[in-house]
């Protein structure tokens, strides 16, 4: 049997965040601490149309055979039994033709990480659909489970209560047939994907990044990596990807004005960023589902940042958990998290929560994806057209308990006024994310935000609406006073730069004030090149986000290739600072550039 997935896989990434639905897991678990629970006698069985596709394989390919080892170290001692009033029961174990019997009838057992689970009552509920469990009941779901649920997903206190452990595998008396019934099967098309992801990442590990040298070849070898959903899902935008297009050539309209003979052997370009100092002026944009790229996902990111000493803002839908991602944090390693606010506002405090626990140093909150985009790569794969009239905050009237919570998802009603109903839940430093108007930049001011990031989501939204630069421009046009001081001069060629040619930069306007208080502009979006970099600089960024760019890196070599994408950025920034005859970034100025309207 191939492997199913429901229609609503991809979409559900919009739907719960990750720390909300473990925050309401582990609300329905106050006062339960049992591991195994009775199994239910009844169960619900759902619509939705399953469609095979090929998934992400290389993961776990050999799990069955490797898991008697592998999976001892991860799993409790003793466990206990719901009916014995929480008692040590010790070690279940659970025989492979146990699960096999459950091939038909009522129960719905499966097996991750050689643990058998009962997931009746749960499959109504789980975020991914019913579809993609029923279809592979009574089978070894690791390969499927582990890319896209975080480590600790099973972990006792994240468990839905409705989700009963029933002890661990038995394979010692199984017969090789018994084995092989339990492995998923794959499709002609999955193997032929797993055999590619395969070889591409063998090559690459012989080979070396050493062929890489700009991030496009990332984004062309990520796609030789990558499964078919997960490029679909990380390379897609809305509509007619117009967006997603004008994001990256907007900055061809913008040409450089490079003055020469400056001496620009010592350049630098270091920067900091909301006062936490970072290598280069660029930060990693929150992005979903790294799991979908490499296995270690979302802590890869980490890691290259923390070797590299920039910036990660961690997705709301990231595929590890906070807790993994913070564990791979190296000491006083800034950490920012991009928030979607949940319309149950407990489950959004709990979050909020969580962050200021960890001590995270920023809160990005997202406003421009109260609904997916529509996505027609993803939806192409998925074969079947929903209207996107759901997205992010659909109520699902049929679902209860956990799932209510979970479904819930991002309030479509979110206002100015929340703003303030964050800052009484965190001191952290909060930046909107999203803003494509000079309007909604001054309201930001007004509404007390430390900042904003002039995004569109990477053009996966709302398509044809302007680029993050293009903002910036409006920003520089009719709301100059939202920039540094010495960043509303004008751009190109100037009287005062005429007067004083020996001068690499205008002098900063002399009556040009600045803000009562900071106010930091970052901008992402097909930001792909150090000259996209300096760009957005010299029009007054504080600094840009790389979205895609390095999801692409940790795909093809894990948090090693996020070091050698920074390395690439930093080198051609420094190229384009010595070539433009700056030194520092602080050097850079609206003066240094043309902007053809
Ligand atoms: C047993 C307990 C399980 C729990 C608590 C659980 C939880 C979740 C959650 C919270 C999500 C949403 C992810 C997000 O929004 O970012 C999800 C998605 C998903 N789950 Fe599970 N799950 C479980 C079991 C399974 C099993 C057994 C399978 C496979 C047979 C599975 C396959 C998937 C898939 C394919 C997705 C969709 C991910 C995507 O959008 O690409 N899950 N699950
Ligand atoms: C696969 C993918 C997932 C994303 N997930 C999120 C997210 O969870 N939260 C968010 O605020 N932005 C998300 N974004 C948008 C990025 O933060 C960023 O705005 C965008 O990727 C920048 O464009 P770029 O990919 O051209 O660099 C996502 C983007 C991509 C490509």
């Amino acid at each position: 049997m191939p492997l199913h997935f429901s229609s609503s896989t991809l979409r559900s990434a919009l739907r719960s965040p990750r720390l909300a639905t473990a925050s309401s897991f582990r609300r329905g678990l106050s006062g339960q601490s049992t591991v195994i629970r009775p199994a239910p006698s009844g169960f619900l069985i759902g619509a939705g149309v399953a469609l095979a596709i090929p998934t992400y394989l290389y993961l776990n390919r050999a799990h069955l055979d490797s898991h008697p080892d592998t999976v001892a170290s991860a799993v409790p001692d003793r466990v206990h039994s719901a009916d014995d009033g929480g008692k040590e029961v010790g070690v279940r174990s659970v025989s492979i033709k146990d699960v096999l019997d459950r091939k038909d009838g009522d129960e719905i057992w499966v097996v991750i990480k050689g643990e058998v689970y009962n997931v009746t009552e749960f499959i109504e509920d789980h975020p991914g659909g019913p579809e993609i469990i029923k279809s592979n009941r009574s089978r070894d779901v690791t390969p499927i489970f582990q890319p896209r649920h975080p480590t600790d997903q099973l972990d006792e206190e994240n468990l839905p209560p409705n989700v009963y452990h029933l002890g661990r595998l038995d394979v010692s008396t199984a017969s090789d047939e018994e084995k092989d019934e339990l492995r998923l099967k794959f499709s002609k098309d999955e193997e032929e994907e797993g055999a590619r992801i395969e070889k591409k990442r063998k090559e690459i590990e012989e080979k070396g990044l050493g062929g890489i040298v700009n991030m496009r070849d990332f984004e062309k070898t990520a796609k030789e990596m990558l499964s078919a959903v997960g490029w679909a899902y990380y390379s897609s935008a809305g509509d007619d990807e117009i967006t997603k297009i004008a994001n990256n050539t907007d900055y061809q309209k913008v040409t450089f004005r490079p003055r020469i003979l400056r001496q620009v052997a010592k350049a630098d370009a270091a920067t900091e960023i909301l006062g936490h100092k970072s290598t280069i002026p660029v930060m990693i944009s929150p992005a979903a589902m790294a799991k979908l790229g490499h296995p270690l996902g979302e802590v890869n990111l980490t890691r290259g940042a923390g070797t590299t000493g920039i910036i990660q803002c961690i997705s709301s839908f990231a595929s590890c958990s906070l807790e993994e991602i913070c564990a791979a944090r190296s000491p006083s390693q800034p950490l920012f998290f991009q928030l979607y606010v949940n319309s149950k506002r407990d489950l959004a405090a709990e979050v909020i929560k969580k962050v200021n626990k960890l001590k995270l140093d920023a809160i990005l909150l997202t406003v421009d994806a109260a609904v997916g985009g529509k996505r027609e790569r993803d939806l192409r794969l998925k074969g079947s057209f929903e209207p996107p009239s759901t997205g992010a905050y659909e109520k699902h009237e049929d679902t209860k308990g956990v799932s209510e919570a979970m479904f819930a998802g991002v309030d479509p009603d979110l206002h100015w006024d929340d703003i303030k109903w964050i800052r009484t839940q965190t001191d952290l430093p909060l930046l909107v994310k999203g803003i494509q108007t000079v309007e909604d930049a001054v309201l930001a001011y007004k509404n007390g935000a430390d900042g904003i990031v002039l995004s569109n989501h990477g053009g996966r939204q709302l398509d044809t609406t302007s680029t993050g630069l293009h903002t910036l421009l409006e920003i520089r046009k009719h709301a100059p006073y939202l920039l540094r001081p010495e960043y509303r001069g004008q751009t190109g060629v100037s009287q005062a730069l005429l007067d004083n040619p020996e001068n690499l930069t205008p002098p900063d306007l002399k009556d040009a004030k600045p803000l009562d208080r900071k106010f930091e502009i970052w901008v992402d979006g097909g930001i792909w090149r150090g000259t996209d970099v300096v760009k957005a600089l010299c029009l007054g960024a504080n600094a840009v986000g790389v979205g895609r760019g390095f999801l692409y890196a940790q795909t093809v070599g894990g948090d090693k290739g996020v070091e050698h994408a920074v390395g690439i950025l930093q080198s051609e920034i420094l190229l384009v600072m010595r070539l433009l005859g700056a030194n520092k970034v602080e050097d850079l100025r609206p003066s240094m550039v043309n902007v053809k309207e």
